[in-house]
């Protein structure tokens, strides 16, 4: 085989000017067309970089000196929030930050020759940080003791942190007394070499408008030591808890929780609500981490789907139900299909609860679903798809041909997915009608979410 010539040597350091970031958030040089990625940079700024790993494709470097800033950077206080998957963007100015997620959907549609699909301005927020409704934060004992925090990026180091920056402060503060309490409490920090210890995780959960507080405790073991005396310390620690569960994950796997939930202490869920419908949460049903862009990015669909109270409404991969319920109101009738057990028995709670009785929930794969319904001859006017990153199975993508429905909303969370099936709806009938519509779900990390209104040719 013929060698491989790069233009590039590990340990050599090269000044050059930043040409672009990438999807992740990492700047990109390039030396003969060969690209080398750097962290920390931005697009126009020059700078001393060190080459730290080759491939034959791309390489590593590392920021060495600023020579000169782009007028985008700003000062961040804290280089950890950089390290850690917290805010990798977070030394670009918000408005930046902004066009830069727009820039990377009208990029990737480029390159699927669809240029001729137009993408809005991303809707943004006022407060850019501490809007995460939710924390996962992983356990370690280090420095003599256990630490709750976020690993460096692309790595299991613990980074001890304590204000998260993009976190609820509330949910901060109740992180911080929980792994009080699992110190005064000698609770071993779960070691993921030896598979030995038993705490792994701290997951923390509060209602942006009822203000209620969930806290999971996953444990790699059946018994967590001094349960009832440290439930009893996070009740007179944190006065808005109303849930205190533990999650069992005897696994050796790097999902965070397990399928056993013990409540040791409450009610075995929360509440909080979005467009004025209640949503009862559990520990494991998926829900918007950003609720107040989450409103928006509902009112985006809701409103493109132009529902004047008379339409069928098929909401795919609908979690505990909120898109379903929030659009119940404005249809004749809603059918949601979610794949978790537990997220569907939450939005029947759900449809109850807000008197919504137009709404049907069922348990299955959306694809599998949509093919049965199908079959069975249900004729949507709307579909509404709201994916996980993975985008969506080409035979949902089928059965909606098949179905016909007048509308299509697609709710992506990650636009590379969203373009190759906009292609694939091309192929059974349908085009994109408005400009695509980005809804800044997580400022200050490179995700973007958008809303895109598709309608048969
Ligand atoms: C991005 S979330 C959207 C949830 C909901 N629409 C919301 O906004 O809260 C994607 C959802 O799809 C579910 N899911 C993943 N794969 C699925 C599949 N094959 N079929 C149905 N649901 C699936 C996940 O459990 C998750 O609840």
């Amino acid at each position: 085989m013929a060698k491989i010539t790069v233009p590039v040597h590990k340990g050599e350091v090269l000044t050059a000017t930043v040409a672009d970031l990438t999807y992740e958030g990492n700047g990109v040089v390039k030396v003969d067309n060969y690209p080398v990625f750097v962290p920390y940079v931005l697009p126009g700024e020059q700078a001393e970089i060190k080459i730290t790993k080759v491939t034959a494709k791309f390489a590593w470097g590392e920021l060495q000196q600023l020579l000169t800033k782009s007028p985008d950077r700003v000062e961040i206080n804290d280089a950890r929030y950089l390290k850690t998957g917290i805010a990798p963007l977070g030394i670009l100015s918000y408005p930046a930050q902004l066009k830069f997620k727009q820039h990377q959907i009208e990029e990737l549609l480029k390159k699927a020759h669809l240029d001729e699909l137009k993408v809005a301005p991303t809707m943004g927020m006022d407060q850019p940080y501490h809007y995460r409704n939710k924390a996962q934060v992983p356990v370690k004992y280090m420095r003599g003791q256990l630490q709750t925090g976020f690993y460096k990026r692309g790595s299991h180091d613990l980074v001890p942190i304590e204000d998260f920056y993009i976190q609820d402060p509330k949910i901060d503060q109740a992180i911080l007394v929980v792994r009080d309490l699992l110190r005064k409490y000698n609770i071993r920090a779960y070691d993921e070499r030896t598979g030995r210890g038993c705490i792994r995780t701290v997951m923390v959960r509060r209602g942006y408008y009822s203000h209620e507080i969930m806290v999971v405790l996953v444990t790699n073991t059946k018994q967590l030591p001094h349960a009832e005396e440290i439930a009893a310390g996070i009740v007179s620690g944190v006065p808005e808890v109303k849930s205190i569960v533990q999650n069992v994950n005897t696994k050796r796997t790097n999902k965070l929780l397990g399928l056993e939930n013990h409540t040791l202490w409450g009610s075995d869920t929360i509440h909080d609500q979005l467009l004025g419908i209640d949503f009862t949460i559990s520990p494991l049903s998926f829900y918007q981490v950003n609720p107040q862009q989450t409103e928006k990015l509902y009112q985006t669909a809701i409103a493109a789907a132009g529902l004047d109270g008379t339409q069928t409404v098929i909401d795919a991969y609908c979690g505990i139900g909120t898109i379903s319920l929030a659009v119940a109101k404005h249809a004749k009738k809603v059918y949601g299909v979610e794949i978790v057990p537990a997220a569907i028995e939450d939005a029947k709670q759900n449809a109850k609860v807000n008197q919504i009785d137009n709404a049907e929930f069922v348990v299955g794969k959306a694809e599998e679903q949509m093919a049965k319904w199908q079959k069975e001859g249900l004729k949507p006017d709307v579909l509404i798809v709201d994916p996980p990153r993975k985008g969506l199975d080409e035979t949902l993508i089928d059965a909606a041909g098949k179905m016909a429905p007048a509308k299509i909303i697609y709710v992506s969370c990650n636009p590379a997915t969203l373009v190759r099936d906009l292609q694939r709806f091309a192929s059974v009938g349908y085009h994109v009608v408005k400009p695509i519509q980005p809804v800044d779900q997580f400022p200050q990390t490179p995700h973007v979410e958008s809303v895109v209104v598709m309608e048969r040719a």
